[in-house]
Order: structure tokens, then sequence, then C-alpha cells
């Protein structure tokens, strides 16, 4: 999409995006930064005040919905209640006037790719869920879209079953060559999900990149600290450290602990698998990661930053 533009009453989106062909890219953004607008933009739902939305030459900007060829995942599912498993995966291919055996056959290679062969007679109310969300998933994808579009696809299950789904969805996306446009506020489902991450802030593209080119390299501290980075250091605090006054990201790879200048444990958390440590170092609270180091809350040990690791960062997106 180039240069797409909607205004709502103190809101104004103004985005440039392309999602590589046969590719997932995720819109990340916090509550209110326009990526559900921007969804239902590319979905035909809303209409632009400016700007073209286009799939390879063809523009999809004056089609209606139903001629984009689009097919539309929600956290709410909006499968049909009164149709089986099977019929609603059919739904669109009926639609579609395809004829019975290739609908049979699309039919029961989308029950295969979403694992829901065993469910087909079901009704929607007899499944968990994470059966819904992938019932919602193969419907969509049944009919070829050229683009699939979902809206927060996990967000209404709860956190266990949503990590179980978030990797499933994440296998059915590779595996299909479908090209996809996934929001999420969530920056992990992001990072799994997609090969590309754009970045949504009020209305407007702050960055897009890989999800390692994105975490490694934010360009401004808004930026680091919505990408889950704890260590951000300000100007002046880099100043104390003997850096250029500018704000600083200060990477996992870059703190080690064991060795270098005293520091102190102001915080322990217990992940299991990991701990996190709060550290007190020359003034400065930083945040380690890593396997338990054995450090109790209060006890010194010695901290090294490793300075060529470390970033700058502009202090605010224009
Ligand atoms: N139909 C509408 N009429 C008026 N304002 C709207 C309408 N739809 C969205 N908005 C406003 O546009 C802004 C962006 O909303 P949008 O739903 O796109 O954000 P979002 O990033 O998807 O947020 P969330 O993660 O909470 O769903 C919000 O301020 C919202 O109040």
């Amino acid at each position: 999409m180039e240069d797409v533009r909607k205004s709502y009453p103190g809101f104004v989106l103004r985005a440039t995006l392309e999602v590589p062909l046969g590719q997932t890219l995720a819109l990340l953004g916090p509550s209110g930064s326009g990526k559900s607008t921007l969804l239902r933009l590319v979905a035909g739902l809303e209409t632009p005040e400016a700007g073209r939305i286009t799939f390879g030459d063809t523009d999809l900007t004056p089609l209606p919905p139903e001629r984009r060829g689009v097919g539309l995942v929600f956290q709410d599912y909006a499968l049909f209640p009164h149709l089986t498993v099977y019929e609603n995966i059919a739904f669109g291919l009926r639609e579609g006037r395809w004829n019975e055996a290739r609908i049979e056959s699309r039919v029961r290679e989308m029950l295969e790719l979403t694992h829901l062969s065993p469910h087909a007679r079901k009704r929607p109310e007899a499944l968990s869920g994470g059966e819904r969300q992938r019932v919602a998933l193969a419907r969509a994808l049944a009919p070829e879209p050229r683009l699939l579009l979902l809206d927060e696809p996990l967000g209404a299950l709860d956190l266990r079953l949503r990590e179980e789904l978030l990797l499933e969805l994440r296998d059915i996306l590779r595996r299909t060559t479908v090209t996809a446009l996934v929001v999420t506020h969530d920056q992990a489902e992001a990072f799994l999900l997609a090969d590309r991450v754009t970045v949504l802030r009020a209305g407007r593209v702050v960055q897009s990149g890989s999800p390692e080119g994105l975490y490694l390299r934010p360009q401004d501290v808004w930026t680091a600290r919505f990408l889950g980075h704890r260590n951000v250091l300000s100007a002046p605090e880099s100043r104390s450290l003997g850096l250029p006054e500018v704000p600083h990201l200060v990477p996992p790879a870059a703190l080690e602990i064991g060795e270098g200048h005293p520091a102190r444990v102001l915080e322990r958390l217990f992940y299991g698998s990991r701990v996190g440590l709060w550290l007190e170092y020359r003034g400065l609270r930083l945040y380690w990661e890593g396997p338990d180091p054995g450090l109790k809350e209060g006890q010194a040990t010695d901290l090294t930053i490793r300075f060529e690791h470390l970033l700058a960062l502009n202090e605010e997106a224009a």
C-alpha cells in the first residue's frame, strides 16, 4: 500500500507498506496505533481518503471486499454456528461455485493442514477455542486467497493455548505459500510468525525489518522499549559511562556478569529455565537474564559492559 491515508476524529493513519510475496508481515503496535484500521483498509472494509492498495499489478483500491481475493481471520473466529467444520470450510468454495469434487478435495486438504480431520463433522460449539481458530484459518485459506489477513488471531485464547497455537500457526504459514499480513500487539508473536515486522505508532510506520534486525537495531528509544529492551540508557546515563551524550541501547549480549566492575544484585526473578537480575552498577539499574548464576538479592558481583555492542539511539521518532 502506497501513502494510504485514513482519519478519524483525533487520529490520522498515514502509511506505506509492502508485504513481500509469499511471506508473512506482522504489523506490531500498541493499542490505538492503527493496526486494525490498516488491515480493514487492505480488506476493503474501510475506504482510504488517499493512496492506493495494490497486489502485484492489480489495483485493489476500487474493488469491494469480496472481489479482493483476501481471506480474513479475526480473534472472535466468526464461524457459522449451524454448520459443521467441513461445511464452514466449504462455505467460501460453494459461494465461489467450485464443483463438488474440487470442494471435497480442497476441504480435505485444509482439514489435514490444520489437523482438524477428526473434527470434520462437529459443529463449532463442540470445539475448543484453539480448534475453532484453526477452523477459521482453514476457512480463510480454502478459497486460495492471494492475501491472508489475520487480526490478533490468538487474542481470545488463554496463555497456554496461545503458545501452542502460535507454533502451529507459524508452521501452517510456512507450509503454505500464501502472502499474509498479521496484526498483533505482542512482540514475541510478531517475531515468531513473521518474516518481516513493521512497527506502527500513532498511525505512522516507525520502522520495518526482519525480527532480528529490528530487535538488534531499533532506531529510537520508544521502539527499543516497545520491542522489549529493558536496558535503554538516557543521554545523561550514557555520559556517566563515558559515552557520547545520546541515548544508548545495551543489548543482552553486551552484559557479562562475573568479571569487570563491582555491581550488586537488587532483585532476582526466577523464571524456571532462566533467571533475571536487576543490578546496580555505577549508579545505573541494569537488567541481566540467563542461566542461574547462583547470586542472591543484595549480593555483590562484577559486571562488564561490552561497549562495542552498544547502539546509539535517536531520542524519539519524528
Ligand atoms: N470506526 C471508527 N470511528 C472512529 N474512530 C475509529 C474507528 N475505528 C478506529 N478508530 C480510532 O482509530 C484509532 C486506531 O484504531 P485501531 O483499531 O486501528 O487501532 P489498533 O492499533 O488496532 O488498536 P487495538 O490493538 O486496540 O485494536 C483509535 O484511536 C480508534 O479509536
